[in-house]
């Protein structure tokens, strides 16, 4: 997609806003959108969310996950809620931090389920939240209902959590991407998210460039779901992502360190 195209979709986006939603634009900051975007790309380790969310994941994996993400200096590992209390506990006095999901693969439970499990998490010691956006409501243009559930969940967690908004980007069009994002940014996000790695498809260099166009600066972009090498994870980044989700977090890491001849 280029520049231009994007433009036309952003503005159909603003305008279906606009429609279904007025009060959406009082006091929304719409920043302006830069068409660059450049990050460092020299330390993609240090941005990985490393990712064990499958349902048959066991305390034995967990704390594999643990000790990797340390010896190979991920940003966190990112676990079901259930095994927050172990990472933590395994994780204490180390600065990998622990990343959860809520709403986790679909995103369509009730908005108090979402708030509870969040409140929860944060507790037994989550330092981030992916939450998966109600991808029905988005899509049936319920846009209030996809708001008030990411406010609910940053207005009980606070500030300090960093919540992430999955958008799950392969179930939805160009437009209805940049809504979401919009919404997401509005509600105090401070990542927007591709994919879950759960159904379907995963991030793609178009949909991290879209993303990044519609948050601008300020708010983080995270690819995740089917990053499996080091090439994948550059273009990625190189597309406006600052942060990954992956599974094959190990892989990576081996291949940069190989490439840099460093060791660890
Ligand atoms: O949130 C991250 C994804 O679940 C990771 O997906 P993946 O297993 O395709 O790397």
């Amino acid at each position: 997609m280029t520049w231009e195209e994007y433009q036309i979709l952003h503005r159909q986006a603003l305008e279906i806003l606009h429609m279904e939603w007025p009060q959406f634009f009082n006091g929304l900051q719409v920043h302006k959108v830069t068409e660059t975007w450049q990050d460092d790309v020299t330390q993609i380790p240090a941005i990985i969310d490393h990712t064990a969310l499958k349902p048959d994941t066991t305390a034995y994996i967990i704390e594999q996950l643990c000790r990797e993400a340390i010896k190979y200096k991920f940003y966190s590992v990112c676990v079901a809620p259930c095994w927050v209390e172990l990472a933590a506990s395994i994780l204490r006095g180390q600065k990998v931090k622990v990343c959860t999901v809520i709403g986790f693969p679909h995103g369509n439970t009730l908005k108090q389920v979402k708030v509870y499990e969040a409140a929860e998490a944060a507790t037994i010691g989550a330092d981030e939240l992916d939450m998966v956006i109600n991808i029905g409501a988005l899509k049936s243009r319920k846009l209030k209902l996809v708001f008030e559930e990411i406010t609910a969940v940053r207005e009980t967690i606070g500030s300090k959590p960093i919540l992430k908004v999955i958008l799950e980007t392969s179930t939805l069009d160009n437009v209805e991407k940049i809504i979401g994002s919009l919404i997401a940014i509005r509600a105090g996000a401070n990542f927007v998210k591709t994919s879950t790695g759960f159904t379907g498809g995963g991030a793609t260099v178009s949909d991290v460039r879209l993303l990044r166009w519609t948050v601008g600066g300020k708010v983080g972009v995270k690819a995740s779901g089917g990053i499996r090498d080091l090439e994948t994870a550059l273009t990625m980044v190189r597309a406006g992502a600052n942060r990954l989700g992956t599974s094959s977090g190990v892989v990576i890491a081996r291949e940069f360190f190989n490439k840099k001849g460093a060791s660890l």
